[in-house]
This record gives structure tokens, sequence and C-alpha cells, in this order.
């Protein structure tokens, strides 16, 4: 199809007013007849069958009835003025009603003439009527091009009334087809639609829209679902491949002395599976010319910093530095110690740089940077401000990215000629589907083990009125000398209500476990910075025994010691929250429990939530419920990236055509990067479209 037709104004299409093209373009954001032919039905109603007044049974069925109205007339109410019509297909009579645009119906029905009503029926006075019905003279209805599958098109059902209902925009699309002859041009090329044995794009534009058969409106979904994830993927893989092309790197050619003294004489451990195959993609990374540029998931506990710390040794080994930066100065103290006990035995010299580093050890470290007498630098974003100047950065790994910005991560890569390798840690598992469609640009690697010994950290539902059970639980606990946390949600550091809710269990807790027997530590985020650090200290140092705190407390806190964890108010936390509260305990030997806390009242998708947090500690299963529950919207930077401007596919359900479709754009660049190959002519043309327009949905059919 030549682009000038599809890129008409819906203006010009017959059947369109100056209002209607209005409205479409307002309420629907239809300008083009391209934008038209993509506005795809949501769902289908099976009008294959025709009932009978005297078969009509129970309210809020969807009926179809052929039949005559041979009455009408305005009833007037205390509420307003309805217009009623009596309907009879000789089986029985029903009404029509309509609560607007009476004018408008009275002047365009025809009494006595055959019509297909359609709607949803509703038992009122002794009598089924239908409020609204979409009819149609019958004589029309034979000559209309239709399918058994009847769409139904998003959002027309509430624009009805201003004229653009369902039928409205059937009609529309009639005509489109009718004056495009359904031709429109082929955006996949041959061998895939052969091997996939896909529907041409012809016959899936005109089957989403008038499907002849429930098995050809499958294979047309299909089809344009893998379409759409296909180009998405090829922008993605191309994105990364250019980036791995054009992007060089200092190649770490060596695995040198530092690296394999540590793994033969100093590990604390055996590596995991997991682990070792994950250190082996960053060396093979590490060792290419290009810039490494690499996500590393890894669920709470999982053992991220022993590959965090060996990936440094391969940059120290080739003669460079490395520095580990966290979103907290909790974390970052936390990170510095477990590397520098990790590190005795090594001859390396490790840093720790914070806001509140003082002055004259600042200025040390600065010193030591410059002149490579530092080798590995731990910190918070104190690192990337400009005073921070490294002789030669290798490698900057990133903890829990989600807190820091794109920019941040950029700042890294602007303190050398090259930028250093960039290795991105995360503990929030993300469902491998979206990570595909999100993170496409980066490469993946997966923590799927947690060590061997792990115990899985019991979990418990529990009703407020349990509580004194649950104090007593505390109380056996702390007898056997274990530390216990209980968190209460503070989302927005601002509501006051949540602030109130902490103080008053804070206060609950002080006279239920009173001192001298029981001390007591607190830490929310209205705190100074050095006071928390000093409660903290106390929580860590063993000096308390319990630790009450908003989630601060959140990622990362690793006291092995700590063994329970309380969650008030459950209810109100999504589920990904739950879940790395709960990974700050069962670190250590002991047996460790999470009880949530909630009260009666909970909505259906809590009670999911909490079912879930009960049945599995597995954290890639609980992001894909929590994708499930959520969608991809609410999903950590999700909001920049393509996902969400899916016309047909869904992330959620469609993850098999996702994985399909990604391996064959991956197929299509390898063997072609420029899609130069003829059989990929259609492909390099509505990529080159799409690129243009920047909408995947925008380019030329
Ligand atoms: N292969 C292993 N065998 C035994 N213990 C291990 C292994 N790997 C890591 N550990 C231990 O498991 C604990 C968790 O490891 P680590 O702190 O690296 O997890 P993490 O992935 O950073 O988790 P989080 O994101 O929750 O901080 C540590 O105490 C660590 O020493």
């Amino acid at each position: 199809m030549n682009a000038t037709f599809l890129q008409t104004p819906i203006d010009y299409l017959k059947g369109v007013g100056p209002n209607r093209a209005d409205l479409l373009r307002k309420e629907i954001g239809i300008h083009t007849y391209q934008d038209l032919l993509h506005f795809f039905p949501n769902r289908y109603i099976d009008k294959t069958r025709y009932y009978k007044i005297n078969e009509l049974q129970q309210s809020n069925a969807e009926v179809q009835i052929i039949g005559k109205i041979i009455h009408i007339k305005t009833v007037e109410q205390k509420k307003g003025k309805r217009l009623v019509a009596s309907f009879t297909d000789g089986t029985g009579t029903m009404e029509l009603v309509w609560f607007r645009g009476h004018k408008w119906i009275k002047e365009n029905l025809k009494i006595n003439e055959p019509y297909v009503i359609f709607g949803k029926i509703n038992w009122y006075n002794g009598t089924f009527s239908l409020p609204h019905p979409e009819m149609e003279l019958l004589s029309e209805h034979e000559n209309g091009l239709r399918s058994a599958m009847q769409p139904v098109y998003p959002s027309t059902e509430k624009l009805t009334n201003s004229g653009i209902s369902n039928r409205t925009i059937n009609k529309l699309m009639q005509q489109l087809f009718l004056e495009s002859k359904n031709k429109f041009s082929e955006t996949l090329s041959k061998n895939i639609i052969e091997e996939l044995k896909l529907l041409p794009k012809n016959e899936a534009l005109f089957n989403i829209h008038f499907p002849k058969s429930q098995e050809l409106l499958v294979k047309a979904q299909y089809r344009l679902k893998f379409e759409e994830f296909f180009y998405i993927q090829l922008q993605l893989i191309r994105k990364n491949l250019i980036h791995k092309y054009k992007i060089k790197g200092y190649p770490f050619e060596k695995v040198g002395p530092l690296f394999n003294d540590f793994y033969k004489s100093h590990l604390p451990f055996e590596l995991t599976d997991a682990q070792k195959r994950v250190i082996k993609e960053i060396r093979n990374d590490l060792g290419s010319n290009a810039q490494m540029n690499r996500l590393l998931q890894g669920d709470v506990g999982s053992g991220k910093t022993i590959v965090a710390l060996m990936s440094m040794l391969i940059a120290l080994d080739n003669g460079f530095q490395a520095c580990l930066m966290a979103p907290t100065e909790i974390l970052s103290v936390q990170h510095y110690n477990s590397l520098f006990e990790l590190c005795k035995n090594l001859n390396i010299s490790i840093l720790l740089l914070t806001g509140s580093t003082k002055t004259s050890e600042r200025k040390e470290i600065h010193e030591k940077l410059e002149n490579g007498n530092l080798n590995i630098l731990i910190g918070t974003h104190a690192l990337i401000e400009d005073k921070v100047k490294f002789k030669n950065l290798g490698l900057a790994i990133i903890d829990e990215q989600h807190r820091f910005g794109v920019e941040q991560r950029a700042k890294m890569w602007k303190k050398n000629e090259l930028p250093p390798h960039i290795l991105v840690m995360t503990a929030t598992p993300i469902p491998r589907t979206l990570a595909m469609s999100v993170y496409g640009d980066l490469d993946i690697s997966v923590i799927d083990e947690l060590p061997p010994g792990r115990k899985e950290v019991k979990t418990v539902h529990r009703y407020d009125s349990n509580r004194l059970k649950v104090f007593k639980f505390i109380r056996d606990e702390i007898a056997k000398g274990r530390q216990i946390y209980i968190v209460y949600p503070l989302i927005q550091e601002s509501e006051k209500m949540d602030y109130k809710d902490l103080m008053d269990g804070y206060e609950s807790i002080v006279r239920e476990f009173p001192l001298p027997n029981y001390q007591i530590s607190i830490v929310h985020g209205q705190m100074k910075a050095a006071d928390k650090e000093y409660e903290m200290q106390r929580f860590v140092k063993g000096e308390t025994q319990i630790m009450v705190a908003t989630t601060v407390i959140e990622v990362g806190v690793n006291i092995p010691n700590a063994s329970v964890m309380i969650i008030e108010s459950a209810e109100r936390f999504g589920l990904s929250q739950l879940h790395q509260l709960r990974g700050r305990v069962g670190r250590g030997a002991e047996q460790s429990y999470c009880i949530l806390m909630t009260s009666f009242k909970l909505s259906k998708e809590a009670k999911t939530r909490l079912e879930t947090m009960v049945r599995t500690n597995d954290g890639f299963e609980i992001a894909e419920v929590d994708l499930k529950l959520r969608g991809p919207g609410d999903i950590m930077g999700t909001q920049q990236s393509g996902v969400l401007q899916l016309k047909i596919a869904d992330i959620v359900k469609d993850g098999d055509v996702l994985k399909i479709a990604r391996s064959y754009a991956w197929q299509v660049l390898k063997s072609d990067p420029s899609l130069q190959l003829p059989q990929h002519a259609p492909i390099k043309n509505t990529y080159t479209q799409l690129t243009r327009y920047k909408n995947i949905w925008n380019y030329i059919s």
C-alpha cells in the first residue's frame, strides 16, 4: 500500500464528518487511516447466534435478536424522560429503552421494519428490556462486511452517546478496507512467514477486524503479536550490537595472580554453579574489545558480593582500578566490610568514601586514587563527584541500580578516556520476559541458585488479633539469642498517619518489652543520617534485640543473627517490597521466620500477595505474580521503555511469543547485521520506517 494512502487524515474517509473526525482524534487518538487500521479490538462477541424473545432467561446476557418495532412512546418520570419502544419477533415482546438522544432516535427509527438488535438485557418490571441497543436494519445487516466473531473496540463503549459506537468504528473499518482494497504491504520476510506458518500481513489485518473464523482470528492475533515483539526486539538487539561494535572498552586479556590466588587459596566457600557461570560470562565480556554493560540479577542472599569481588580482581590483574557504588551509606559500609574481610589475605588496598568521610581522609583517598596507590574504592554516590579522579578506572560496579538514574550510570563512563566496564547489580528479580524488553540493551546474567544449606524463611500470615501470641514468639526467640525486625509501612515520608503508626507501634513495643531486659533500636527516614547509623550499629553489634524500622532497611542490610522479620500492615506493601524485607532474615545458619501482620479487611489482591509470600521464597516466582497483579507499568524502569506502548501483544500473557520473536530477531541480525540481504528487504523497509516514526505501529503497512 502506498504511504500517502495510509497517512491520509481521517477526515477524508467516507462517513467521517468534521465532528466525528474531532472525536476520533481527541477521544481515541485516531488521526490517520493508519491509526484506524491499527486500532485493534480488545474482545470479540460471538454473533452467530440469534435468540428468540421467548428464549431469553437471565439478566446481563448479551443477545442478538431479529424483530420489529411496533410502537414508540416517551415515558416521563421523576428521574427524567425515557424513550421506550415495544419490540417483537412473533414469539414475544420486549422493550428497547433510551435515556438520551431521544430526538435523533425518534426521527430515525423505522416502525414495522425488520431490525437486528444487539445488547445486554435486563429483567425490569416484569419484562426484558434492552437499554441503548446496537441496531441495524436487517437489509443493511445482510449486505455488510461482517463475521461471526464481532469485534469490540476499546473505549467505544463509553463513547456510544457521542456518536462513536462500536458499530461506527466497524463501518469506518469496512470503508477503509474497501478503499484500500486490502492491499497492505508485507512487513516480514518470506522465510519467517513460512517457517512459523504465519498469516500474511493482509490476511492478518483483515481477520483481526473481520474474523472469518475463530481459528483465523487466533492466527491473525499471533501474527500481529509476533510482529510487534519482533520489531521491538530488533531495535533493542541492534542497539546492543551497535554498542558492542562501536564502544571500545579496555580488553582485560589475562586472568592473573590476584584472581587465581584468591580462587585457589582464599575462597571462603565453594562457589555455586550459578556463581561460576556468571563469573565466566563477565570474564568473557571483560576480555573482549567492547565495553561491558551487564546487569547481574540475583535474588536476595544469592551471593552477588563474591561475584563483584572476583570481577574486580580481574580488573586489578590487568593493571586497572575498580569501584563499587551503593545507594546508601549503610550499604556501602556493609559492602566495604565484607569486601575488606574477603581481601584481607591479598595484597591490595581498598577504601571507603561516603558523605561522612572526614576531609583529611577524603584528601588521602583522592591522592591515592590519582596516583594509582588505591586499587578498590567503595562508596555512595560521593564516587561520581567530579573531584573524584581515578588513575585508570577499569570496572565500575553499581549496586541496586533502580536507586540510581541512568544519568548517574553515564557519569561513571566519563571517568576515563575509554569508558570503564559497567556491572549493574540488582536483588530485585525481574521476570525474564520483562527484562528482555526493558533491559534489552544490557546483557543479563542471572544467579538463579542459592548457596547450599540455606533454609527457607518460614513465612506466616497472622491477623492483628493474634498479636499476643506473636509477642510470646518474639520473647522466645530473643531468649534463644536472636534479633528481631519489626517493620512499619512508611511509603511517603511525609505521611503523618504512617509516622503516627510507627511511633504508636514503637511505644507499644517498648511497653511490651521493657528495659532492662530488652533494648530496642528505632530507625526511620526522618532521622538524621548519623542517628540512623548509630541506632543501626547498636543492632549490628547485638546491643539491641529489636529493631523497629520503616522500609529504610529494605535493601541489602546483612545481619545474620537477625532471624525474625515482622511486617506490620503487610497488606499495604507491594510484593517485591515484602520479598526484599523478608530477605533481611534467613542470612545466618538459624531457622528464620517472617510474620505478615494484617487487619481482617483485605482486598482480593492483598490476599494474593500474602498467599504468594507464604507459599514461596523464590524471588522470580514472586516477580511473575507481581507482574500479573500490577502489570508492567508499575515495575521499575518500565516507564521509559517501549513495553507500555504494546498495542496487541501482552507482556504478561504472551511471554512465549516474545521468546520466539526475540530469537528470530537475533537470527536475522546475526546473519545480516545491516539488513542488506534481499530476503530481508521487507524487514529493512519496516525497520527504517519505525526508527523514523519511533512508535512501533507507525510504520507503513
Ligand atoms: N557459594 C556460597 N556458598 C556459601 N555461602 C555463600 C556462597 N555465596 C555467598 N554466600 C554467603 O551468602 C550470604 C549472602 O551473600 P551476599 O551478601 O553476597 O548476597 P547478595 O546477593 O548480595 O544478597 P543481597 O542482595 O540480599 O545483599 C553471605 O553471607 C555470603 O557469605
